[in-house]
Formats: structure tokens, sequence, C-alpha cells
């Protein structure tokens, strides 16, 4: 595989008895990139990232990937709830110092709960724990379901921001899955637009600008945009994509 590939899926299918998910599949994931993935809700953009992580193995196809470490923010918070905030960021990198996990846990808003349990926080509140989780566990391959989905929306803006700040630093390869136009729109260089029934890839679109440049009013991006709600409208499920 090339050395700027972190993972490649060739024609991989996987089905669930009578359901089938993916068909056909064929993606490369190249390193130190951020992937978006956009597709109608229940194509199997989960079963993807599972297949990805090597939790799940295809039907047929192949999974080449060079890949090391393994960082997933699942769509539900994974927490330990006998763990406080500090110890459940803590448990996945038990060297990070502790002014790293502080900055961590500053990074996602959580300064004044990191002694309190996932029992005494909101949905919004534990995901952003788990996210500070993610960041915590310098991966190879990050991959992230819907991981801003329970938080509004000027948080989410600032949890963009800080994903871009730490993807330059670690220079690692993300693949981001959302329905919100404008994260993949802010965070992707490739947005790859999924199908339904079956799920396969319908689009690649490159966004050329660079992330810490980005403004969702630059022409580029503007482009980008008016393209994606194109292609987006004609899907079946068209209601599943949100832009703010
Ligand atoms: N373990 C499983 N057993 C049986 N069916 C499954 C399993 N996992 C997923 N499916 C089915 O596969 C299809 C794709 O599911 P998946 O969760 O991958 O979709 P998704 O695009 O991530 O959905 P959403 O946008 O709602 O998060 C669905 O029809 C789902 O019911």
């Amino acid at each position: 595989m090339k050395g700027g590939l972190k993972l490649k899926l060739e024609g991989v299918y996987k089905n669930f008895d009578e359901i089938k998910v993916l068909h056909n599949f064929n993606l490369a994931v190249d390193d130190k990139e951020i992937t978006c993935i956009l597709g109608p809700s229940g194509c199997g953009k989960s079963t993807l990232l599972n297949i990805m992580a090597g939790i799940i193995k295809p039907d047929v196809g192949s999974v080449k990937d060079n890949k090391k470490k393994v960082g997933y923010v699942f769509q539900e918070d994974r927490l330990l709830p006998w763990k406080t905030v500090y110890e459940n960021i803590k448990i996945v990198n038990k060297k990070a110092s502790d002014l790293k996990l502080k900055n961590l846990i500053n990074l996602v808003g959580l300064t004044d709960f990191e002694n309190k349990y996932p029992g005494q926080l909101s949905g919004g509140m534990r995901q952003r724990c788990a996210i500070a989780r993610a960041f915590n566990f310098q991966s190879e391959l990050l991959l992230m379901d819907e991981p801003f989905k329970s938080l509004d929306y000027d948080l989410r803006i600032n949890m963009v921001k800080s994903l871009i700040d730490i993807w330059h630093k670690w220079n690692n390869a993300i693949v981001f899955v959302t329905h919100e136009i404008d994260e993949a729109i802010l965070l992707g260089n490739k947005i790859v637009v999924l199908s339904k029934n079956p799920c396969t890839v319908e689009t690649i679109i490159n966004v050329n600008t660079p992330q810490n440049l980005r403004n969702l009013e630059d022409r580029e991006l503007v482009a980008v945009r008016t393209k994606l709600i194109k292609i987006l409208s004609n899907q079946k499920d068209a209601s599943t994509y949100k832009s703010a």
C-alpha cells in the first residue's frame, strides 16, 4: 500500500441477514487528512467505521491498512460510570501529565466538572468527556461517529476548531461521520457522500483551502456547499442533513 495511505477498502460487501448494507464499497483514507462522511440515516456509516476499526469483518472484499493505534469516538459516550471525568480521560493514556489532562478538560469546557462522575453530567457533557478521552489517546487513525451531535451550535463550532488545532499538532488521519453539512465543509480534506440501499460511495469532493483558513463565506466553500446541497437534495432521505 502507498505510504500516504492509512486505509484502503476495496470491493467491500457487508450484509446483516437479509439487510444489504455495504455494496462494492471502495474508499481510500489518506494519512494526515480528514475524511468526512455524509450519508442518509441508516445507510451504513457506523458499519463502515466498525469495519475500518476492525471490530467487524466484511463478508467480501479487502481492508488494507498500515495503522497501529486506532481511536474511536462512538455515537454513545461509553464512559466508565465509576470513574470521574479526569479519570475517564486519563485511562487511555496513563502517562499523560496532569497539565495535559487539565488542558484537555479545559478544551472541552469541563474544568468545573473534572471530579464529577458521568451520572452527574448532561448527555452533551458526557460526550465532550469522551472527545477529550479520544484526544488524550494519540491515535494514528481517529474514527469519529457524529461526535458533536448532542452539542449546541456554538459549542459545536468551538469543538470543530479544537479538532482542527489538535489534528494540526498530531497530523493523524481522521474519519469523521456527520449529518451537518457545515461541519463537513469546515473539516474535510475530502467529503465523501454515501448513497443508501445499498450504501456505496456516490461522490467525493476535495476541499483545498487549509482548515485553519476556512470561512464558510469563502468562494471555494460556498461552491462546495452548493454542490453538496444539490447532490444531497436528490437523495431519498434529504431531510437527514442539517445546514445551519
Ligand atoms: N449488528 C447488526 N445486526 C443487524 N443489523 C444491523 C447491525 N448493525 C447495523 N445493522 C443494520 O444495518 C443498517 C446500517 O446501520 P448503521 O448503524 O451502520 O447505519 P448509520 O448510517 O450509521 O445510521 P445512523 O445515521 O442512524 O447513525 C441498518 O439497517 C441497521 O439496522
